[in-house]
């Protein structure tokens, strides 16, 4: 954390968290207990006229009046702590399900994965309550403690960074979730959680032509954080990683420009980098029933393993995309490797973009339209035991290779109930016979992660995993 002495993050709450109300009872006896408290900092450097001027858009003049009355007073404090979005950009935190899966892809990711530094059980669970507290804060468009990124002590370090200052929420959907080293190091188990790591969260095993980096692979922790602002997630990721201080270090991190999927029927088909629709026939959150079966986890077979269910398993790959290779390949073998057009997305045999895929009908040469070795074929249902898979996955480009190309791709997400039936077959499939695979794809980073159950106000990340 910040080291500073009034840092009054929320402790996870007890009985129900709301709107930091700990925290802000935290930070009015902060105030009246010392001269130099939150609360008086900013009647010694002034209150910003934006400030006061972005509360008059949320809550009128009176709001901006009562503020200025209370100016010595800890609403400077909830001042801070108040949104400055409107309602509509505003994803719930608390729910049933994570937010950040069947939510409708926002255009914008920052993924990141942490390793745990500390071995201490207590200092992991006062980790995951204090990122509940900031996650939940960010998710509203709040800053991250009681006193913000400008209602601190002046002599300290802010609460919050500050750069997502006026950007409102965003739509900003934090996805957390547990990778099997945050159970096991050196054959041991870690947090006091023997028994406790699912048996569906196993080792990737090694995938044909994989090309992992350990730098970019793996991680005791990740964070998925999506929103409509590339600097909204980013501040996320960047808070997050900064009240871990000291107990996290961030092991690799992701960039996504673009979403390449739909989870809604509301949402337009976006295209990857290759220049095709992706996401056309993925599941979406109108499929409720095919969520059950595909995605939502189930209690598994051990009581130990129990707290996973109604989460789910992300599968991350960061996929390099041979690109300069692809803009030199014909339209005809484009639209051949994937199996439908590239214009409208409509698979080969014959349609439009959502007509259902026909692998039986042949063409003149005999040849099936779809062909045997094309990437829709290879990830359809029927040719993998019925599994289906909801993916979230984003485009990226990490500049160049040095070599004159770019490092650019698919950083491939996909929520699954159990990678060892809804992943492992499929990949292996795909890298033993997929062209678009063995061709023009290089898998660089890889993650599986057990995303535990949507939060409930008093709760925090995992708290069914701890308890
Ligand atoms: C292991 C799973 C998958 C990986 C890895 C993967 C990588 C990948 N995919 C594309 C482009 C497209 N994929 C499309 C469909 C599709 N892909 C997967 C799975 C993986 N893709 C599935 C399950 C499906 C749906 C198959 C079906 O039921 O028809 C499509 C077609 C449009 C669509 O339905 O989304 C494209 C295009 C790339 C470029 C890529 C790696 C970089
Ligand atoms: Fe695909």
């Amino acid at each position: 954390m910040t080291g500073c002495p009034f840092n009054h993050e929320p402790e996870a709450p007890d009985g129900g968290s709301g709107p930091s109300a700990v925290g802000l009872a935290g930070a009015a006896a902060g105030s009246a207990g010392s001269a130099a408290g939150p609360a008086s900092e900013p009647a010694k450097r002034g209150f910003s006229r934006r400030g006061l001027l972005s509360l008059a858009g949320i809550g009128g003049a009176g709001a901006v009046a009562g503020l200025a009355a209370g100016y010595l007073g800890h609403d400077a404090v909830a001042a801070s702590a108040a949104p400055a979005t409107a309602p509509s950009s505003v994803v719930p935190f608390y729910g049933e399900r994570q937010a950040g899966i069947v939510t409708p892809a926002q255009d914008r990711l920052h993924m990141a994965a942490f390793d745990v530094t500390v071995e201490d059980r207590a200092a992991v669970i006062k980790l995951l309550k204090d990122w509940t507290a900031a996650a939940e804060a960010m998710t509203a468009g709040r800053t991250t403690g009681a006193t913000g990124a400008v209602d601190g002590p002046y002599d300290a370090p802010p609460e919050d960074t500050g750069e997502a200052l006026d950007l409102g929420a965003g739509n900003l959907t934090l996805t957390f979730g547990f990778g099997p080293s945050f159970f096991e190091k050196d054959g041991k188990a870690r947090f006091g959680l023997e028994g406790r790591r699912p048996d569906a969260l196993i080792d990737l095993p090694h995938f044909p032509g994989d090309a992992l980096q350990p730098e970019r692979t793996g991680g005791d922790l990740v964070v998925q954080a999506c929103a409509d602002d590339p600097q909204v997630a980013v501040h996320a990721i960047r808070n997050l990683a900064r009240i871990g201080f000291g107990n996290v270090r961030v092991r690799w991190s992701q960039l996504g420009f673009g979403r390449t999927s739909s989870t809604s029927r509301a949402q337009a088909t976006p295209r990857n980098l290759f220049g095709f629709k992706d996401g056309t026939a993925n599941l979406k959150s109108e499929d409720t029933s095919l969520l059950d079966d595909h995605v939502w986890a189930t209690a598994g077979t051990r009581p130990g393993e129990a707290w996973m269910s109604g989460g789910s398993y992300l599968v991350s790959r960061r996929i390099r995309m041979l690109i300069e290779i692809w803009d030199r390949t014909s339209l005809r073998e484009q639209e051949g490797l994937i199996g439908r057009t590239k214009g409208a997305g409509a698979p080969l045999s014959g349609g439009e973009e959502f007509s259902v895929p026909d692998f039986g009908i042949k063409g003149r040469d005999g040849e099936p339209l779809i062909a045997l070795d094309s990437h829709v074929r290879l990830a359809h249902a029927d040719q993998n035991n019925g599994v289906k898979m909801l993916r979230r996955g984003y485009n990226y480009t990490d500049g160049s290779d040095g070599v004159g190309h770019l490092d650019a791709g698919l950083f491939f997400i996909a929520f699954v109930k159990d990678p060892r039936t809804h992943y492992v077959p499929m990949q292996m499939a795909m890298a033993k016979s997929d062209r678009l695979a063995l061709e023009y794809l290089k898998h660089t980073g890889s993650g599986l992660f057990a995303v535990p159950p949507g939060f409930k106000p008093g709760g925090f990340i995992g708290d069914g995993l701890f308890t």
